[in-house]
């Protein structure tokens, strides 16, 4: 499969905090979602490879070229969404359209509009007008109107109501059905992952945990509840954390199925997103 995106070994230190090490490809017509507690790095990665921020160490590469090769094409063929991002409190969507045709060669101003009416924004409202959903529709809005290949989004869906949020998602999957797009969303709504994404990464601390295809993680991960003794004659490269509660272990291991063959009488539940992302925060190694 060819890769939209590379990122090969990038670290980035700020000293209490280190994104360490990130190695990832996001394939063209594919979906990854960037799953991490609060302050795991999602955001100093989408910044590393938007060469927002200096990475200490590695390489990024985007449609096969670094972006200090060819900056201005590469980010024109980006669409971006980042949580704090903000326009000027006193311009309306309106205004804001003529200023985005004079930045983006491939500005499209229909396809904004249809955006607009689609997201029931209004165009002569000024933003301090907006709510914090209504802004986060304009970016994705506009994210969406130039053409771009590869979207970057940061917490895209946080702020929306389910049904603004089924719709983004929609969207999503309907951008990446021509297979030469590819989108990278960090979300907390794991749910939302679950839905949309080819591919799941996960942060923890700055470090990469796993990062792979979606749907194998949830058709192999399973949370066995079993005792601390069979816990003890569970080799260690068959699980990745463990729960101790008042009556038993949750252990999140690697492939059910194994588990099952060798012990037939096991509870088992299949892992969720979210399952995977408190086991390997707060659970033990
Ligand atoms: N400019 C900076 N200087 C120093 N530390 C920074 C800087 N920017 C971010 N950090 C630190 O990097 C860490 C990761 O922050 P980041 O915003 O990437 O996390 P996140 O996973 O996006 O979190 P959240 O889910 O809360 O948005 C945090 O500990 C933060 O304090």
């Amino acid at each position: 499969m060819e890769h939209i995106l590379s990122m090969q070994h990038v670290t980035k230190n700020y000293g209490r905090f280190c994104l360490q090490d990130i190695t990832l490809a996001l394939p063209k017509g594919c979906i990854m979602g960037l799953i991490g507690e609060n302050g795991a790095g999602k955001t100093t990665l989408l910044k590393a490879i938007l060469g927002m921020i200096h990475v200490d160490e590695g390489q990024v590469e985007i449609f096969h070229s670094s972006l200090s090769e060819d900056e201005r094409n590469i980010k024109e063929k980006i669409g971006t969404v980042f949580s704090e991002a903000s326009f000027p409190e006193n311009m309306t969507p309106q205004q804001m359209d003529k200023v985005l045709s004079s930045i983006y060669q491939q500005w499209d101003t229909t396809a904004f509009h249809n955006y607009l009416k689609e997201f029931r924004l209004p165009l002569d409202k000024s933003n301090k007008q907006f709510s914090r959903g209504m802004k986060m529709k304009l970016q994705i809005a506009i994210a969406l109107s130039h053409q771009a290949q590869l979207l970057l989004l940061d917490e895209a869906t946080s702020g929306l109501d389910p049904v603004a949020r089924e719709e983004i998602l929609d969207i999503l999957l309907d951008f990446i059905q021509d297979e030469e797009h590819a989108v990278l969303i960090s979300s907390h709504i794991t749910s939302d992952i679950e839905k949309c994404c080819d591919y799941v990464t996960f942060l923890h601390e700055g470090k990469m945990l796993l990062s792979t295809e979606k749907d194998a993680l949830l058709d192999t991960y399973g949370i066995w509840h079993c005792t601390k003794e069979e816990l003890m004659k569970l080799d260690h490269h068959d699980y990745l954390a463990y729960r101790v509660n008042a009556f038993a272990v949750d252990v999140l291991v690697k492939d059910r199925q194994r588990v099952m063959l060798q012990h037939p009488n096991a509870v088992m539940d299949p892992a969720s997103l979210e399952d995977i992302l408190v086991f390997m925060v707060k659970g033990e190694k």
